[in-house]
């Protein structure tokens, strides 16, 4: 874990729906490869709790700017029950900390374990060059799939979530039909941590064409590829959520 880091105290959650802390109470983090632990402390012995939050859970984690107090602001999706499958509700909690520094350094840290990035456990200082580069997509919008809600579901849920994750991302409106297919044979592919597809299986379809028709096609298809269905049958994007269990 980290060395012994100043307290932190817990004002308040700004949005979500995660239970209000104390505003006076100080909380120890600990973050391990797997779990960021979150422990309540107390001078009364007993009264001390503690939240064990599984990195699987976490969203991303910010730190916003000034004016705003030192906060390290955590988001995650921690699975809820219903009647049929799984379902996520985003949680949002932000915690005091001495100093914008103090804040920034956690928010690194979290940031480096959610990309696996595990050396910045074990040195004691941080310095912002160890940071790896923000992932980056490229989003592949149709506006006029399913019943012509893409943009806007876009605009209330996805790119909301992208911020909170700390990713950098390019937004396409494709603007014909074969646009996208043209596009993935002539963009350079290095430049993308993956490709997503807010559409149907259409535009999904001229994805994997593109890329099979491209020379390096071999390392092409290899591309992280997402489908988030805002079309009208996605039919392609059911049977893969039903195999994924
Ligand atoms: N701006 C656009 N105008 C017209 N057609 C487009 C545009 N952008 C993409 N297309 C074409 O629309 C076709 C259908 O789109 P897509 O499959 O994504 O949606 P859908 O038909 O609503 O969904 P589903 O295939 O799941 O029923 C795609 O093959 C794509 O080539």
């Amino acid at each position: 874990s980290l060395p012994p880091p100043p307290p932190l105290s817990c004002p308040n959650s700004p949005g979500g729906s995660s239970a209000p802390a104390s505003p006076t109470a100080h909380y120890a983090l600990t973050l391990t490869p797997t779990h960021i632990h979150v422990q309540r402390l107390s001078s009364r012995p007993g009264k001390e709790s503690r939240l064990l939050l599984p990195l699987a859970e976490l969203l991303g984690c910010s730190c916003p700017r000034a004016p705003a107090p030192p906060l390290l602001v955590l988001y995650w999706y921690p699975p809820g029950r219903r009647r049929k499958g799984v379902s996520r509700r985003r949680q949002v909690r932000a915690y005091l900390a001495e100093s914008r520094a103090e804040a920034e350094k956690w928010c690194a840290g979290i940031q480096c374990l959610l990309r696996e990035q595990f050396f910045f456990l074990i040195g004691p200082e941080f310095c912002k060059s160890m940071m790896p580069r923000p992932r980056r997509l490229l989003l592949l919008v149709n506006p006029f799939s399913g019943r012509g809600q893409a943009m806007q579901w876009c605009q209330t849920h996805i790119l909301p979530m992208i911020r909170e994750a700390s990713i950098s991302y390019n937004l396409i409106q494709t603007e014909r039909q074969n646009h996208a297919r043209e596009l993935i044979r002539e963009i350079s592919l290095p430049e993308w941590d993956g490709i997503i597809i807010i559409s149907g299986d259409g535009l999904l379809h001229e994805v994997i064409n593109g890329l099979m028709e491209r020379p390096d096609w071999e390392q092409a298809i290899k591309t992280p590829v997402g489908i988030l269905p805002c079309g009208s049958g996605n039919a392609l994007a059911g049977s893969i959520n039903h195999y994924a269990g």
